[in-house]
């Protein structure tokens, strides 16, 4: 039986990729800054929480991780930790950094003192790109972020990078575009429009206040995603991955097609408010999944408007 460990088992893409190692035999621990703190709605929805064994460890101590890894004796590792906001990194530099950079390298770290032959998981982000007006990001692209968040995941991609080459290490990065589902927070502007919505399709709200709706985004289905992580790890050799729709729509779209989904027209509810401006935003968000379809076999079935339309169909159906 396959051993997986899953750094940041609780947010949506630890609970989606958690099911699917389940689903495929694995046994899987997940790992969480403390269990007895932290809320695993996420495993519960997805009825897995007892079929995991959940540990507390911060990445951010280097002996907690090395007791993780010693205990539990992986083959693989999903290193999903981090504080995963654009928006609150402004707020919040340092945990960002640390929790994303820094709790990057400990695990490399620690793989590499122990000199153990497990395969490597990064999470990084589509966010590292920054603007992209022109000709969609592939890999080969050059990062320009504008968060602390966007320079976190950047950092950990080139730590990543540097450690496979230079150890020779299984570890790769899989540069991950928007992707959302029924798991995710309201902090992402996704679920905020899907809730608030069918607020006030039940009459329980009257109005949508959202920052820059005219931003554009490639916004995938998180499920669909996390068989990409799992599907880097099973390559000969590991590199690095954009995982994303390769298509882009505004907010704007976004909203309307989650309106429409509800008969309602988006026009009379949604209010611009000024204070959910970011200090720096990123207008435009293009991406090429090309490299993962030839070499992975991996492509997105549902893109920006499908995933409006499921989200409204799930938050009526579930809440
Ligand atoms: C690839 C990347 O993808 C995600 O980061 P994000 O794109 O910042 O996601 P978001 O849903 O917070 O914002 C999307 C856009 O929507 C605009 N926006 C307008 N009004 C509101 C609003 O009211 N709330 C929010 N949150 N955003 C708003 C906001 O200004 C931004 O331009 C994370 O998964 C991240 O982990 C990641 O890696």
């Amino acid at each position: 039986m396959k051993k997986a460990v899953i750094f940041g088992v609780s947010g949506q893409d630890g609970a989606f990729l958690a099911n699917l190692l389940l689903k495929k035999g694995y046994r899987v621990t997940g790992v969480s800054r403390n269990i007895h703190a932290a809320s695993f709605d996420n495993l519960d929805r997805l009825n897995i929480r007892n079929n995991i064994e959940l540990v507390s460890s911060s990445l951010c101590d280097f002996r907690n991780v090395i007791k993780v890894m010693n205990e539990h004796q992986p083959d693989e590792v999903y290193n999903l930790t981090g504080q995963s906001s654009v928006a609150r990194s402004f707020d919040e530099p340092f945990e960002t950094f640390e929790s994303i950079s820094m709790a990057t390298l400990n695990i490399l770290e620690v793989i590499r003192i122990l000199n153990i032959p497990v395969r490597l998981y990064n999470a990084g982000s589509g966010d590292c790109f920054g603007n992209i007006h022109g000709r969609p990001a592939t890999e080969d692209t050059p990062f320009s972020p504008r968060s602390p968040y966007g320079i976190a995941k950047a950092a950990a991609y080139r730590l990543t990078a540097n450690y496979r080459e230079a150890y020779n290490m299984f570890a790769c990065t899989g540069i991950l575009f928007n992707h959302e589902s029924y798991l995710r927070p309201e902090h992402f502007v996704t679920r905020k429009i899907v809730k608030t919505a069918c607020r006030i399709a039940g009459g329980k709200s009257k109005e949508l206040l959202l920052g820059n709706i005219l931003i554009e985004r490639d916004w995938g289905w998180a499920p669909e995603y996390v068989n990409a992580m799992w599907m880097m790890l099973q390559q000969e050799k590991p590199d690095d991955y954009i995982i994303a729709t390769g298509t882009t729509i505004s907010l704007k779209d976004f909203i309307a097609e989650v309106f429409k989904r509800l008969d309602l027209d988006w026009r009379k509810y949604v209010k611009i408010d000024t204070r959910l401006l970011r200090p720096a935003d990123i207008q435009t968000i293009r991406a090429n999944p090309g490299k993962a379809e030839k070499e992975l076999s991996w492509k997105a079935e549902f893109h920006g408007c499908d995933v409006a339309e499921m989200m409204v169909d799930a938050e009526l159906e579930n809440g």
